[in-house]
């Protein structure tokens, strides 16, 4: 057997897995950069009845996808099809099981990030992104320039430059497993999010590759969340309340729970259930461009507990960067006109990125700024 460097010896022996949440407490109290105005503070008891809906995927184990909203389908397929119709447009959120997603596939990844997330902060910001390359590590990243309680690691499907963004992998040494895990972990995951993207297309009457297009190329990448116990889980978000700016996003949590979603039909923050082997969809910004508002965005954050450490693991899927956004031809009408500007992708993730580096004086951009006037 190989003999392991130093550091690596090093690292085994500080191993401290509260260190960098320790970083921003100072005597018992939290750095003021967390602190969420009062109007957005989680409420200390939330609820999780009547939440998001859970939709079994298993018909599409046993049939193909048909390829055209016309094609004849067992009903159990179209049945499945005018759900997930329903829950985007009710809700925006749903949970899947029976989603074909081979949970070894999953467990292994979530075991090198909680190897990684345990290592020394000096260690981990090795491999830090900066103000050219978003990706890598990070543990002051802004949501609408309050900081929020966590810290992540992303990594992208195809790496890519160009003048606009420069997108590089950065792995870390240790844990040397991570690297495969998480390549091996995208495939299967990046499968399913194709199967819900079609599935979507159909519910809007569209082809079932209408979209598909467009991810060629694409600058999907997946994150690992590790929110540490927070002292003050009733001032700080784990991640501020936000809408996803990407196509669709297929989110893993663990047992521990702390993603609040913004009920469409009362406003309410209500929180998702753990729910083992499941995956939490929502479908972002551009969907609600290209649906031209029939599927919304919606608000959603996550909220902190004293005493759990919390991971999750979001595959946010998304085109390429060459894409311009707008309603689809097919979905606009004279009585139902495009209700956004076109925009392109490449500009609009740029902006985000920039802008959840640091905090700004002004308001990040947001897909409402594209909503055109009427
Ligand atoms: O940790 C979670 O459950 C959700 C995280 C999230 O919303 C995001 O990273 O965009
Ligand atoms: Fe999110």
């Amino acid at each position: 057997m190989e003999s392991r460097p130093d550091s690596l010896h090093r690292i085994t022996l500080t191993y401290d897995k509260h260190r960098s949440s320790e970083a921003s407490i100072m005597g018992n109290e939290v750095d003021q950069a967390f602190i969420q105005d009062a109007e957005h503070r989680p409420k200390p008891t939330i609820s999780d009845a009547g939440g998001i809906p859970v939709i079994d995927l298993s018909p599409i184990l046993r049939y193909p996808i048909p390829s055209d909203p016309a094609d004849p389908v067992p009903d159990e397929l179209s049945d499945l099809i005018a759900e997930i119709g329903a829950a985007c447009q009710d809700w925006g959120f749903f949970q899947v099981v029976n989603h074909g997603v081979e949970l070894e596939l999953l467990e292994r990844v979530q075991a090198a990030a909680r190897e990684f997330f345990a290592l020394p902060v000096e260690e981990k910001r090795r491999v830090k992104r900066d103000d050219v390359n978003p990706l890598g590590y990070y543990d002051t990243e802004h949501t609408k320039n309050v900081r929020d309680w966590k810290e992540v690691f992303d990594f992208i499907l195809t790496e890519s430059e160009s003048d606009l963004l420069q997108l590089k992998n950065q792995w870390p040494e240790y844990p040397p497993e991570l690297r495969e895990a998480c390549e091996e972990y995208v495939e299967g995951v990046k499968e399913l999010a194709y199967k819900l993207l079609e599935l979507i297309a159909l519910s809007l009457n569209l082809p079932a590759k209408r979209f598909n297009g467009f991810f060629e190329d694409s600058t999907s990448f997946v994150r690992l969340n590790h929110y540490n116990p927070c002292p003050s889980p009733d001032l700080v978000l784990g991640v501020g309340r936000h809408k996803d700016g990407g196509a669709l996003t297929v989110l893993s949590q663990d047992e521990v729970g702390g993603l609040d979603v913004k009920r469409k039909a009362d406003g309410e923050w209500v929180r998702v259930k753990p729910r083992p082997n499941s995956y939490i969809i929502n479908v972002g910004d551009i969907i609600q461009v290209w649906s031209n508002d029939k599927y919304e965005s919606v608000e959603h954050r996550v909220s902190v507990n004293s005493e759990k450490e919390r991971f999750s693991i979001p595959f946010f899927f998304n085109p390429a960067a060459s894409t311009n956004l707008k309603p689809l031809d097919e979905l606009v009408s004279e009585e139902n006109p495009a209700r956004y500007e076109e925009y392109n992708w490449g500009e609009f993730f740029k902006a985000r990125k920039d802008s959840n580096f640091k905090k700004l004086g002004k308001e990040n951009l947001q897909i409402y700024h594209f909503r055109k006037k009427v």
